[in-house]
């Protein structure tokens, strides 16, 4: 090889100098964390782990305050060491989402930050609270923005005068989706349609299942790996897919709610109000409907592919299909999503983004990002 090549890897300085002076910008952000479980859990770790870079390089404190699970919540005030241990903070309290609401905001101004990583209903209706008293709110919880659109709407206005709101991994865990999107249209850009395979666990599902190991046990392997919700059935049901088209559909201002989306769901109807824990032990139930579908697209010669697609009529749709092998959505793997934007711009050939969406690193990674995005405009307060 020619000696004037580019030097190795081993030969370039270690890393670049951080780009900004540290000492000019030092900001301190509390940080609340709700909802320690597969994702939460992961943050946490990947929170502690880049904690003192981000105050050596960028300036940013961030300080872990509290955390509140379903039934009980962790304050550093009771605990000093929470900053330090996170998830094994010994003296908890009764969850109280005011409480803990209150005590990250404090009572000194200061930057104040709630990460909801639950998938509640009771948590999602806070938001627009929590945005209009000044918190900050970053979620992968989907409830609040393919809920009821009259919240999403106070969640919006909230947003502009007080905190800030971020939800990129709701949409494709931590791929850049949402925020494609809004650049696309403060651009001057205008959504036509939107296609794609937006569930992760349905995708490995469909990649991995081909009849030698029953669905069921291929299902309870994707809930092990953190894929899955923590109810399955939202996948199965193809909802936690419909939610994903309604919130890139309102981030285009398209009004669109979950009960326009036509949906066809894998679960059985017998299956689907059972409590989840029955629900998990007759996971069987669903091998023979499954088997069906597979060998319905073996006798097509095609693949099973999980896809949504969203007209510029805001017809909105989420169904398995049996895909030519041919077809780009059959050359996917593991967890991957495709998003295929078709917009005023990329008419003719669509904007595509695609990658794993589904995991907790990936998911916890997308909401981290987030968290810097907010970080990166707050001023510095004394
Ligand atoms: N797992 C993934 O790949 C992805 C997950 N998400 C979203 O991330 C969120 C979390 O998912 P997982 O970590 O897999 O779920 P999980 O079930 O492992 O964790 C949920 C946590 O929320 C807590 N929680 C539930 N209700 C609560 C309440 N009322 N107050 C306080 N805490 C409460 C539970 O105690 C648990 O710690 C969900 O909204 C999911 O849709 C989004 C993108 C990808
Ligand atoms: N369960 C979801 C997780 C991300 O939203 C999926 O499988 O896509």
């Amino acid at each position: 090889m020619d000696s004037c090549a580019l030097p190795l890897i081993a030969e370039l300085p270690h890393r670049l100098p951080p780009l900004q002076a540290a000492s000019s910008r030092r900001r301190t952000l509390a940080i609340g964390l709700i909802g320690p479980g597969r994702v939460g859990s992961v943050l946490l770790a990947q929170l502690r782990a880049a904690q003192e870079r981000l105050s050596r390089e960028a300036g940013l404190e961030l300080k872990l305050c509290g955390v509140a699970a379903s039934r009980r919540m962790w304050l550093d005030c009771d605990d000093p060491e929470l900053n330090a241990r996170h998830d094994c903070a010994q003296t908890w309290r009764p969850t109280d989402l005011d409480q803990f609401a209150a005590y990250i905001r404090g009572e000194d101004q200061r930057h104040a930050m709630l990460i909801d990583c639950s998938a509640s209903e009771t948590v999602a209706s806070q938001y627009p609270y929590w945005l209009a008293s000044g918190l900050h709110v970053v979620t992968p919880n989907k409830v609040a923005s393919s809920g009821p659109l009259s919240r999403w709407q106070s969640i919006r206005a909230a947003s502009h005068h007080g905190g800030r709101f971020r939800y990129e991994a709701t949409v494709c865990a931590g791929l850049p989706v949402v925020q494609t999107l809004r650049d696309l249209l403060d651009t001057g850009d205008q959504l036509l349609s939107v296609e794609g395979m937006f569930s992760g666990t349905l995708a490995w599902l469909c990649c991995q299942y081909d009849g030698k190991r029953p669905f069921s046990t291929l299902l309870r392997e994707a809930h092990a790996l953190g894929y899955t919700e923590p109810d399955p059935r939202d996948d199965l049901s193809g909802t936690d897919v419909a939610r994903k088209l309604v919130i890139l559909a309102r981030e285009a201002g398209w009004p669109l709610s979950l009960q326009d989306v036509a949906v066809e769901s894998l679960v059985p109807q017998h299956l689907a109000e059972l409590p989840l824990e029955s629900f998990m032990e007759r996971l069987d139930e669903l091998d023979e409907p499954m088997a069906e579908r597979l060998a319905l697209a073996h006798g097509e010669h095609g693949v099973l592919r999980h896809v949504a697609s969203l007209d510029r009529d805001g017809h909105a749709q989420v169904r398995l299909h049996v895909l030519p092998s041919s077809h780009a959505f059959a050359h996917t793997r593991l967890t991957d999503n495709i998003v295929q934007f078709h917009t005023q711009r990329y008419r003719d050939n669509p904007l595509l983004v695609q990658g794993p969406g589904a995991g907790p690193e990936v998911t916890a990674a997308g909401v981290f990002a987030d968290l810097l995005r907010i970080a990166e405009s707050l001023e510095v307060r004394a």
